[in-house]
């Protein structure tokens, strides 16, 4: 089994990133800036906060957090989106899910500009997503797709099975996958047999957000199973794949932690990139 190590791979690819920041500000371009939306105190969410201000200060990319009551009032948000829409100093705009129930998270997130929509969740972005056009990707699809290239893992003509069929995950990593020349099948919570697909797929990727329902027993010998899985069980983070059972059958596997998680906030980083490449030149 060789491990799809995302921890090393998002290392590597950071630094790669501060460099040709690093090049261009010392060109007097101004730094990029992301800035962060969090409403509340959900613990995962300032944890997942927390590793992506540290990864923007590691690369050199700016950051303002916006730390907001669980009460603030939709009206509000709005008017935060908007003045960060106006600010040229802004690149991406990053809302941090989930916010509380009162609130319209689909309404609020297409509400950022397009043109700063760091996480790619923007409906137009995915339009264009699905359209195959160039656009900003969402965050975790995007760092499987780079993952699986680092490692040459060619998709032309392999079974793949998503097991999920968020908006944010399931649904655009199959559609990545599709544009890789895989054939795919969307497994998720209505499916009446999963190991029957499973069984006879050549790459699945797991994002169901249910501790260890990936097993052994599920997999042929020889696939390759990605985790998306960031379940925290008595305190501890584990996977939607039992990596330790899948391990013996598997030919690549990613671990959690140090799979999937550090390539999505590299992909958020390179996002930013992209967007602040793009006004500097207006
Ligand atoms: N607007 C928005 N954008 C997101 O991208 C977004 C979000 N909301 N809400 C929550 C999910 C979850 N997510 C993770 C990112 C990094 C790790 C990560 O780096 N995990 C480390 C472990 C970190 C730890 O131990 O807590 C790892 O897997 O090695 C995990 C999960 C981004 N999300």
């Amino acid at each position: 089994m060789i491990l799809l190590d995302g921890k090393a791979l998002s290392i590597k690819r950071n630094l790669e990133l501060k460099e040709k920041i690093e090049r261009i500000v010392s060109n007097n371009y101004r730094s990029p800036k992301l800035a962060i939306i969090l409403v509340g105190n959900n613990p995962a969410s300032l944890s997942y906060v927390k590793g992506k201000k540290r990864a923007c200060e590691l690369v050199g990319i700016k950051h303002d957090m916006h730390h907001l009551d669980e009460n603030i009032s939709q009206k509000e948000l709005e008017d935060l989106i908007i003045n960060l829409n106006e600010d040229d100093l802004v690149d991406g705009i990053l809302l941090q899910l989930p916010i509380s129930k009162h609130l319209d998270d689909s309404l609020l997130i297409d509400m950022i500009s397009k043109n700063k929509d760091a996480d790619g969740f923007h409906v137009i972005n995915q339009g264009y997503l699905y359209q195959k056009k160039k656009t900003i990707y969402p965050a975790t699809p995007k760092g499987i797709m780079t993952m699986l290239k680092a490692y040459d893992i060619n998709l032309l003509g392999m079974n793949a099975v998503v097991i999920g069929r968020s908006n944010i995950v399931g649904f655009p990593v199959a559609r990545l996958l599709m544009d890789q020349g895989a054939t795919i099948t969307v497994c998720h919570s209505k499916t009446k047999d999963v190991s029957m697909y499973t069984k006879q797929a050549d790459i699945i990727v797991v994002a169901a957000g249910r501790p260890h329902i990936l097993t052994k027993d599920m997999v042929k010998k020889g696939a390759i199973v990605v985790d998306v899985g960031v379940n925290r069980v008595d305190g501890k983070l584990i996977g939607d794949a039992d990596f330790s059972d899948l391990k013996e059958v598997c030919s690549y596997l990613t671990p959690v932690p140090g799979g999937v998680g550090p390539m999505t906030i590299h992909s958020l980083l390179e996002n930013t990139f992209e967007l602040y490449l793009e006004h500097i030149a207006k």
